[in-house]
């Protein structure tokens, strides 16, 4: 599966451009994060990649097809965990997922459901009604949802919002074996995250795309803009410095800080991904 996105622009009514001059090519396989603060454009960008909202421009296609031309049978192909998720209370998780997996079309239902109840660790929550779930168990109604039918695109907006770090693990592992045959593109604002799993990562802010490529390559893009230093008058004056990190220690206050030309008083170390990604994102990294 391929999908190409050219030019693509989307402008709410309210006059808010939330997506700018966006070109990305996604291929199976692939595990992909779309990392980018609060307000971004990665839900916006996800909401257009489902078809659930039209571009102001530019054109998404999918093996070659608009996607327009094909939103059926792209939906069949396709899984979504959108951001806010209306669960309905009164169900079970079961007839819930039951529900949802008629919506998609699916024909062997009973072993569709299980085996994403087995994936999203809910096999004992079967019988229990959604209103009594907690946040983690929720949203791993969610992630089940979007699993049905086992879908060769799983666009998971914020997937592991509200779940606990043993339950973030065991995702993160999921995802990455998902990923081995699909597309799995993930957004989050979380570097744990996308570390050591994603094979590709899309750096979004302000409705740009600022990077993408492997995390490797995301981390030597930041190689001697990294460094640290004391906390001193000359430091606190130089406005090009993006600090990233502060710790009191005996000696003074030990700084990390990211910039486009790092000043003599900073030691240039090793950057890390998070380092990588506040470059960019501090508008210290040249846009590509
Ligand atoms: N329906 C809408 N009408 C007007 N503006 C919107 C609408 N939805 C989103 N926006 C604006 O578009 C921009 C991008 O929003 P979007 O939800 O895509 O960001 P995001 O990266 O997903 O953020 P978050 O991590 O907070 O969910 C924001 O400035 C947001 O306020």
């Amino acid at each position: 599966m391929r999908i190409a996105i050219e030019q693509l622009n989307m402008t709410y009514p309210t006059g808010k451009q939330a997506l700018r001059d966006v070109d990305l090519t996604l291929e199976s396989p692939n595990l992909i994060g779309l990392l980018g603060p609060n307000g971004a454009g990665k839900s916006t960008l996800m909401k257009l990649l489902v078809a659930g909202l039209l571009p102001s421009s530019g054109t998404i296609s999918v093996d070659g097809t608009p996607l327009q031309a094909c939103e059926k049978a792209l939906k069949a192909r396709l899984g979504y965990l959108p951001q806010s998720f209306g669960l309905y209370e009164e169900l079970t998780v079961w007839q819930f997922l039951d529900y949802m997996a008629a919506l998609k079309g699916i024909r062997d239902s009973r072993a569709a459901i299980d085996r994403a109840m087995e994936a999203a660790n809910l096999v004992e929550k079967r019988k229990a009604r959604i209103r009594t779930l907690s946040g983690g168990q929720r949203q791993r109604v969610g992630i089940a949802q979007a699993l049905l039918g086992e879908p060769e695109f799983l666009i998971l907006d914020e997937p592991t919002v509200g779940l606990d770090p043993e339950e973030r693990i065991h995702f993160r592992n999921f995802f990455s074996r998902t990923a081995q045959d699909k597309i799995v593109l993930l957004s989050t604002h979380i570097i744990e995250d996308v570390q050591s799993v994603c094979n590709q990562l899309i750096v979004i802010d302000r409705g740009r795309i600022l990077f993408t490529g492997t995390p490797e390559a995301l981390i030597a893009s930041a190689q001697g803009h990294v460094g640290v230093f004391l906390e001193s008058e000359e430091s606190r004056a130089d406005s090009h410095l993006q600090i990233t990190s502060r710790v009191n220690t005996a000696r003074g206050v030990a700084c990390r800080g990211v910039a486009a030309e790092l000043p003599p008083f900073a030691e240039p170390v090793e950057p890390s991904l998070e380092d990588a990604y506040l470059y960019w994102i501090t508008g210290e990294g040249e846009l590509q």
